[in-house]
């Protein structure tokens, strides 16, 4: 049990709750084109922009534990930073240095899964998301582990793509495809057997997060595990011909299954192979990861299972323990914000829609699935709609709402929590229309929140975890919009790279910080904000407040 955390005798608690407000993908864009943000009308959250302390938070790159400041934010790295109040060297840091310094091959793990292929000469299979978006995986990992499989005497080797176009351009599966295949071409000799076998867009198939939608799994599983599926002769193939009959972009794109006679699968999973699931992010690895794992699975039915060796390239959940093997150890976020406030004995309510519930929870607390107290932590999840989002871009933010402003009203919680996805979901469709309206739904929640804190005289805390619906264009180099292949502005489906608000509405403020909030911080010093709104002193190694005592 950690130590409660010290009264600060510089701030007078407020009668309220602090809520954090967390507008999932709602950064300051850097070019007028595209910004959807500045381009809906938000009253309110300009108002709040206008009248309160604001500052900006960085939420990309080191700032967030990336490899490298290329790297955009995502809400995993996000996530961990708000609730830990530090910064990590995240998953895509922690598998690029274990590939690079080759620790990943000398680990117990990856010799058992060799060794199993080649005591059977069975199937090494690789499954994951195909791309360099280093958000849940990339595909440098993977070809590293290729090779590497090859100089360990491994024989048959399958690739299971998951297209991406989501954490990278809209319709890039090919500039990951091609090259990928004339790679295995290059190794395929010597007896050396790599394909690829089956894929699909990642919004489709196996990459579902947070039991929204399990039959996305379902589909991912009969065309990785069985082979069952849309057939054609190559991955190449199968994108052209998809794209052409769905008019889809990637992330969408029906699952496809590799044959060469149009009948018998290259690559359905048999007894003693064994998989490789190479994301190291693992809000979307979980439900794959327990469709291989468990003995008995309620959610959908999976035929004949073969029984193969499975590992994740990381522990996806540090409460469940899953996968049972990993290649590679996942960060060690520990002390988190919700753990020492509940050492203190501060109630607390963590809410959002499916879609981003684990995200307040989950990632929030470090990537354990588990609460800290059963009688401090609330947990509530509203229902995500299974629609494709720019279809419904409000979303759920009206009953996310609701849960708040009673939440607030009850006088139950000393800290509220709450994630809003909309401008990310939506922004993550590339659809800008349908962004604006996601944009002012979410303005609409803010005045209701905002009034509830100022009956209850409480502090609200609005910030994000990383940029997307504030960049919805492509962009070059030099700042120009890039141009798709029909002449139009091309779409961003992806996150920007830019810093994202962090305001302080406190209507019973008794001045004790200055209203100039502290610059140059990144998002993991909004833990020390909060946990000082509420009155207390950080722990020493937090990262520092944005609030400046008088
Ligand atoms: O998983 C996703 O939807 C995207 O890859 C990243 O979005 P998120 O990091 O905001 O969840
Ligand atoms: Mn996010
Ligand atoms: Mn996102």
């Amino acid at each position: 049990m950690l130590q409660a955390l010290k009264k600060n005798p510089k701030f007078t608690p407020r009668r309220g709750p602090v809520v954090l407000a967390i507008l999932d993908g709602v950064g300051y864009g850097k070019y007028a084109d595209g910004d959807a943000v500045k381009l809906a009308r938000t009253p309110v959250l300009d108002a709040f922009m206008k009248n309160c302390p604001v500052t900006k938070l960085k939420a990309h790159g080191t700032a967030v534990g990336m490899p490298s400041d290329d790297d955009m934010g995502n809400s995993e790295v996000g996530h961990n930073a708000i609730g830990c109040g530090r910064v990590f060297s995240q998953g895509a840091k922690l598998v690029e240095e274990a590939v690079e310094s080759k620790k990943l091959f000398a680990g117990e793990v990856w010799k058992k899964l060799i060794e199993n292929v080649k005591r059977h000469d069975s199937t090494l299979h690789f499954l994951g998301l195909f791309s360099d978006g280093n958000v849940h995986s990339n595909i440098n990992h993977l070809k590293a582990m290729v090779e590497e499989a090859k100089k360990a005497g491994v024989k048959h080797v399958r690739i299971h793509a998951l297209l991406d176009g989501r954490d990278v351009p809209e319709t890039s599966a090919l500039e990951y495809i091609d090259p990928f295949e004339a790679f295995l071409a290059e190794l395929n000799k010597d007896g050396f057997d790599a394909r690829i076998a089956s894929g699909g867009g990642r919004m489709v198939i196996t990459m579902d997060r947070y039991g929204a939608n399990w039959d996305m799994v379902r589909k991912g599983w009969e065309v990785h595990v069985h082979g069952c599926g849309e057939m054609f002769r190559n991955a190449h193939e199968a994108v052209e011909a998809l794209r052409k009959k769905t008019g889809a972009i990637d992330q969408d794109l029906p699952p496809f299954v590799i044959s060469d006679d149009g009948r018998t699968p290259v690559g359905a999973m048999k007894d003693h192979d064994s998989v490789i699931f190479f994301n190291f992010r693992g809000d979307r690895a979980l439900e794959i990861t327990k469709a291989f794992e468990a003995e008995q699975l309620a959610e959908f039915d999976r035929g004949i299972r073969p029984d193969v060796m499975y590992a994740g390239m990381m522990e996806y959940d540090g409460d469940l323990h899953a996968p049972k093997l990993y290649l590679v150890n996942p960060p060690e976020i520990d002390r988190t914000m919700d753990e020492y406030l509940c050492a203190t004995g501060v109630p607390q309510l963590a809410v959002s829609e499916t879609q981003k519930f684990g995200h307040v929870t989950y990632f929030f607390n470090g990537n354990r699935s588990g609460k800290f107290s059963d009688t401090l932590d609330d947990y509530e999840e509203i229902r995500s709609d299974i629609v494709p989002f720019e279809q419904r871009p409000w979303m759920k933010c009206a009953e996310i709402t609701d849960r708040v402003v009673e939440a607030i009203g009850s006088g139950k919680y000393g800290m509220i929590r709450l994630n809003f996805p909309n401008g990310d979901m939506v922004g993550h469709t590339g659809n800008m229309e349908a962004v604006i309206v996601a944009m002012e739904s979410l303005d609409l929640c803010l005045a209701r929140i905002k009034k509830a804190v100022e009956e209850a005289g409480g502090v609200l805390v609005i910030s994000a975890d990383h940029g997307n619906a504030d960049d919805m264009l492509e962009h070059d180099k030099k700042g120009n919009v890039k141009l798709d292949k029909a002449g139009a502005p091309a779409r961003k489906t992806s996150h920007s790279l830019n810093p994202v608000p962090c305001i302080v509405f406190d209507p019973e403020s008794k001045n004790e910080y200055k209203p100039e909030l502290r610059e140059g911080l990144g998002i993991s010093s909004l833990a020390a904000t909060c946990i000082e709104l509420l009155g207390y002193e950080p722990p020493a190694d937090y990262d520092p407040s944005v609030l400046v005592f008088k």
